[in-house]
């Protein structure tokens, strides 16, 4: 099997007030692979992600990453959209952050930001401001942000629990297939069993803080569309996630 992209090898958290968030957790997510985090609120998946993302780091154990992971972006939970700045602009925020060799000409960078909208249906609103957006327009310009620099490795924490359903089931369509057609390793943060369902090849369920990880299930189904999300099977794995949630919550 090829080396994992990203690994948890032990890795724990505890901060420096002395809370434990995250128990050692070991798990290892391979190239393409579409991974949700679901367990429930406090549990640290936000504070795994921020570990896989580098953002932050073990106080036990430790975070392997593959080359692939040399080209990650990460999706907050709000949009975190410059307010004065059109959504080009804010689109091309990591270009700009990006200084010295190697940095794009403005052509290209202007053609990568302009992709980057399309993917996400944006195309027509590149010099509109963010407030004259809807919640999932925002979230899709802070997609469009991270897609912007080409990423291999998309780590999004909880990007559409804001949303209502069908906007939400709507962006679950589209990032699925960005992912696919950019061949994306994703780890995904949610609550959502449902979401978790829709979206993994694999989902990780994580027991109440500190989390650590209880179930790790295969979602095998090849064909994710409005007829999966009201089938038999979809409920057959939802009522899997469910039980192992409840069971973790008890362990
Ligand atoms: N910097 C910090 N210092 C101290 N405690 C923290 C810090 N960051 C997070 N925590 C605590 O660690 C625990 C795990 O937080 P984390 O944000 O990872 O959970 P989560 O599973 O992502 O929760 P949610 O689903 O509500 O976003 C929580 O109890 C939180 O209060």
């Amino acid at each position: 099997m090829a080396a994992p992209v990203l690994q948890a090898q032990g890795a724990a958290r505890r901060f420096p007030n002395g809370t434990q968030a995250l128990a050692p957790v070991t798990l290892d997510v391979g190239a393409g692979e579409f991974v949700s985090l679901l367990g429930p609120s406090g549990c640290g998946k936000t504070t795994l992600l921020r570990l896989f993302a580098g953002l932050d780091h073990p106080s036990a154990g430790r975070i392997g990453r593959g080359p692939e992971a040399g080209r990650l972006s990460y999706v907050f939970q709000d949009p975190t959209l410059m307010p004065w700045a059109t959504v080009a602009r804010n689109v091309r925020l990591p270009f700009d952050l990006r200084r010295g060799p190697g940095r794009l000409g403005a052509a290209e960078r202007q053609r990568r930001v302009d992709a980057a909208l399309k993917r996400v249906g944006l195309g027509e609103f590149a010099d509109a401001l963010p407030h004259e957006l809807s919640g999932g327009m925002r979230m899709r310009v802070s997609i469009a942000r991270a897609l912007v620099t080409d990423p291999a490795v998309l780590l999004m924490d909880e990007p559409f629990g804001a949303l209502d359903d069908i906007t939400r089931q709507r962006l679950d369509d589209d990032l699925l297939a960005v992912a696919r057609a950019q061949r994306l390793t994703v780890v995904f943060v949610t609550h959502s069993i449902f979401e978790a369902v829709y979206l993994s090849s694999r989902v990780i369920v994580m027991s109440p803080r500190p989390g650590r990880v209880t179930a790790d299930i295969p979602i095998d189904a090849p064909v994710r569309d409005a007829a999966f999300r009201v089938s038999p099977e979809f409920a057959r794995f939802a009522a899997r996630l469910q039980a192992e949630l409840a069971e973790a919550h008890e362990a």
